[in-house]
C-alpha cells in the first residue's frame, strides 16, 4: 500500500468502503508490513520462527482507520468503553473511539499499564474514570497465549468495570482462545496466524 502517493484517496476510500474490502486490504498491509519470518523470542519466553509487529499496521495511517472501521464494528451494541494492555493496545483503542467518534458512537479509551505508575497517581488504568460496571471490551493486536489480555481484563475487573470479550487483531492459535474459554471469556480476532500466513505465501 503506497502511503504517499495519492494518500488522502486512499483515506477517503477506506473511509466508505465495505468493511469486507478494508478486512482484505488489512490482511494485505499485515503480510506486507507486520509479518516477519526468523528467530523470535516471545513476550511469554516461547522462541518463534515467525513475528507479527502489529505497531506497523496499528501506527500506519491507513491501517490505524481500517482497524478503528472493523474492530468498532465489532464491537457489541452495550460497549461503551474499550482498553487493552500497554503498548500494543494503545494506537487501536485510539483509533476505534476515534472512529467511533465520526460514527456517533462513544466509546472510551482505556489503556491498562503493565505496572502501576510509581509516582503521581499510582494508577494502573488511564483514561476517563467510568461509572463501576460500565461495559468495557478488551483489545488486543496479537495473541499468543492470552496472559497480556487476560492481564488487562483482570485489572479492569478490580476497576469495578465488566469485562466479557476480547477482540484480537491476530489470533497465533497458541492457547489464548482455549486461556480465554477457560476463564469463560467470549474471543474473537479479525485474522486467524494461518490466514495470515496463507495470504503472506500468496504475495511472496
Ligand atoms: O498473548 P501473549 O502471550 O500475552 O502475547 C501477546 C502480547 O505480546 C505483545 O506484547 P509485548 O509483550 O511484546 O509488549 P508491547 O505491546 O509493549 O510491545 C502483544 O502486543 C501482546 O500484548
Ligand atoms: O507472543 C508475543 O509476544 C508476540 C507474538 C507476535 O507475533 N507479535 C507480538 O507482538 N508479540
Amino acid at each position: 500500500m503506497a502511503i504517499f502517493s495519492s494518500q488522502s484517496d486512499s483515506l477517503a476510500a477506506i473511509a466508505t468502503a465495505s468493511l469486507s474490502i478494508i478486512r482484505q486490504q488489512l490482511l494485505d498491509l499485515f503480510c506486507q508490513s507486520a509479518y516477519r519470518e526468523g528467530d523470535f523470542v516471545l513476550s511469554s519466553g516461547q522462541r518463534s520462527t515467525y513475528y507479527i509487529n502489529g505497531k506497523q499496521v496499528t501506527l500506519h495511517p491507513q491501517g490505524a482507520l481500517m482497524v478503528g472501521r472493523i474492530l468498532l464494528a465489532m464491537l457489541p451494541e452495550e460497549a461503551q468503553a474499550v482498553a487493552g494492555l500497554t503498548l500494543g493496545a494503545d494506537p487501536i483503542v485510539m483509533a476505534v473511539s476515534v472512529v467511533g467518534a465520526y460514527e456517533k458512537r462513544a466509546i472510551a479509551p482505556l489503556i491498562v499499564r503493565k505496572e502501576a505508575k510509581g509516582h503521581g497517581t499510582q494508577a494502573y488504568i488511564e483514561g476517563l474514570t467510568l461509572p463501576a460496571g460500565t461495559p468495557v471490551v478488551v483489545l488486543e493486536d496479537v495473541v499468543t497465549t492470552g496472559q497480556s489480555a487476560l492481564k488487562a481484563v483482570e485489572r479492569l475487573r478490580l476497576a469495578g468495570y465488566q469485562v466479557e470479550q476480547v477482540i484480537s487483531l491476530v489470533d497465533r492459535q497458541q492457547g489464548g482462545a482455549e486461556l480465554y474459554q477457560e476463564k469463560g471469556l467470549q474471543f474473537q480476532a479479525v485474522f486467524t496466524i494461518a490466514e495470515i500466513q496463507q495470504r503472506w505465501r500468496e504475495l511472496s
